[in-house]
């Protein structure tokens, strides 16, 4: 298949989940699987796609300087998705880019459009992208040169500081790294690193989970390994289960646990031996936890769909040794796989979520035996849903504090890391190249 076709399915994507707000990954994998694309198409698509939605504010302060009329939509996201070419990827000549926007324009539009669309793009061409360095307000210079909407760039600057924030918005547009968790009852680390090898995946093992290694070179989707014996999961998310020090034997609650990535990190390391109640809202969901259970052969997984907030009608208190709240939140740590949160979320949504995530904490840890823990983790960047939850809660509770021992458990490079508070650890997404991550472990206060 040529680019050009390519790009017109590009265009179609980017005209849907643009503006929809829908899952740009699940409908740009549906894209790839339905296309029957070549690898180097597929790379382009994707890499067409995600960049003009990361840099979508930055490709519209852009084009406004050459276009001050309004467009159609179909039309707006040509111009982004050229314009984010020529800025941004080197390898693509501008005449080709703008050769083929013309001829999806003649195909998709009248004679006039093609013509408005070559003449906007050999302007772009002539005289580049509009100098951002212009730009006055600090805030607005970070939200344009690194497309974050100025309330999120605003609220991370009162939250973290600029330089935090600035160092994170710019993190927020790299490519994200892969990782995987190796399946310990099955092989052992250095056998899959081996067996990797041999595919042509170069592996580098992860400062965060025993089990995590991180991918330098190749697909681990097209390892013969995947998915029985390595599971993909983002390297920070895999620190979670590691801090819930779970032992083989106990009894552990995964509150809110689809599609199951920490469930089944839980059960390997419990040895496959005890058990783990995972519950989510809904039965697609527990399903979705259920299947990786079984893909990975962990039979200590007892799923069902629940509402967490009312597990006080269903369990004793005090029935777990360890519980697990990997809270629903705004997800504002994995924008680079997910750049269209960034766009849709409001202040309004974290507000929201602040209250059930409460609600949460309120129902399941009362749950918690006297010598237990509870992790509580989300994978945002932001102090309402992680250090202000957890200092609310600790002040209306105060039997409960945070375990003293969680810091020094924590890996050796997380404990210099600008994150940490008396409330637990945020992760940026700068500090490891990966996802976005609170968390914290709680304890009943008798038990130090
Ligand atoms: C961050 S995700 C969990 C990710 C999961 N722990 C993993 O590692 O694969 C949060 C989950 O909480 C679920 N959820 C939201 N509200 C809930 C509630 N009241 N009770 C149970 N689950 C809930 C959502 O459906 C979502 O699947």
């Amino acid at each position: 298949m040529s680019n050009k076709s390519v790009r017109e399915i590009a265009l179609k994507l980017l005209n849907q989940v643009g503006e929809s707000g829908g899952f740009s990954h699940i409908l740009i994998n549906q894209a790839i699987n339905n296309n029957n694309l070549s690898n180097q198409d597929k790379g382009l698509l994707t890499e067409i796609v995600y960049g003009t939605l990361q840099r979508k504010l930055t490709l519209e302060y852009y084009v406004k300087h050459f276009v001050n009329k309004k467009t159609d939509t179909w039309v707006k996201w040509l111009l982004y998705m050229s314009v984010y070419q020529m800025a941004f990827l080197e390898r693509v000549p501008d005449h080709a880019v703008i050769n083929e926007a013309v001829t999806i324009a003649k195909k998709r539009g009248h004679k006039g459009i093609s013509g408005f669309i070559n003449g906007v793009l050999r302007n772009v061409q002539r005289q580049g992208v509009p100098d951002t360095s212009q730009i006055k307000d600090p805030i607005e210079k970070i939200s344009v040169e690194t497309s974050h909407p100025y309330w999120l760039v605003k609220r991370w600057i009162d939250q973290y500081g600029r330089a935090t924030t600035k160092a994170m918005c710019e993190s927020n547009l790299e490519t994200k790294k892969l990782s995987v968790r190796v399946q310990p009852l099955k092989n052992t680390v250095e056998h899959v690193q081996n067996l990797l090898n041999k595919e042509g995946i170069e592996t580098k093992h992860s400062e965060l989970s025993q089990q995590g290694l991180n991918i330098i070179k190749g697909n681990p989707l097209n390892s013969k390994l995947f998915p029985k014996e390595i599971t993909i999961q983002d390297e920070t998310s895999m620190l979670v289960s590691e801090m819930l020090d779970v032992e083989p034997g106990m009894k552990v609650l995964d509150a809110c646990s689809a599609p199951g990535g920490k469930t089944t990190h839980i059960a390997e390391k419990m040895n496959n031996e005890g058990t783990v109640i995972a519950y989510d809202l809904h039965d697609k969901k527990v399903k979705l936890v259920k299947d990786k259970a079984e893909t990975l052969d962990l039979d200590i997984i007892h799923t069902s769909a629940q509402d967490s907030r009312m597990l006080n009608e269903i369990h004793q208190e005090e029935s777990f040794d360890r519980i697990l709240l990997d809270a629903p939140c705004s997800g504002l740590g994995v924008l680079r796989s997910k750049p269209d949160i960034k766009y849709h979320k409001t202040e309004q949504d974290i507000y929201d979520l602040t209250k059930i995530q409460r609600e949460l904490l309120e129902s399941v840890f009362p749950l918690l035996k006297s010598n237990g823990s509870l992790i509580y983790s989300t994978c945002t960047v932001d102090q309402n849903e992680n250090e202000d939850q957890i200092k609310a809660f600790l002040d209306d509770h105060p039997d409960v504090q945070v375990d003293p021992n969680f810091f020094k458990e924590l890996p050796k490079r997380c404990q210099s890391l600008g994150g940490i508070s008396d409330y637990g650890i945020q992760i940026f997404p700068q500090d490891f190249n990966a996802d976005g991550f609170f968390l914290t472990r709680l304890i009943k206060k008798s038990f130090v």
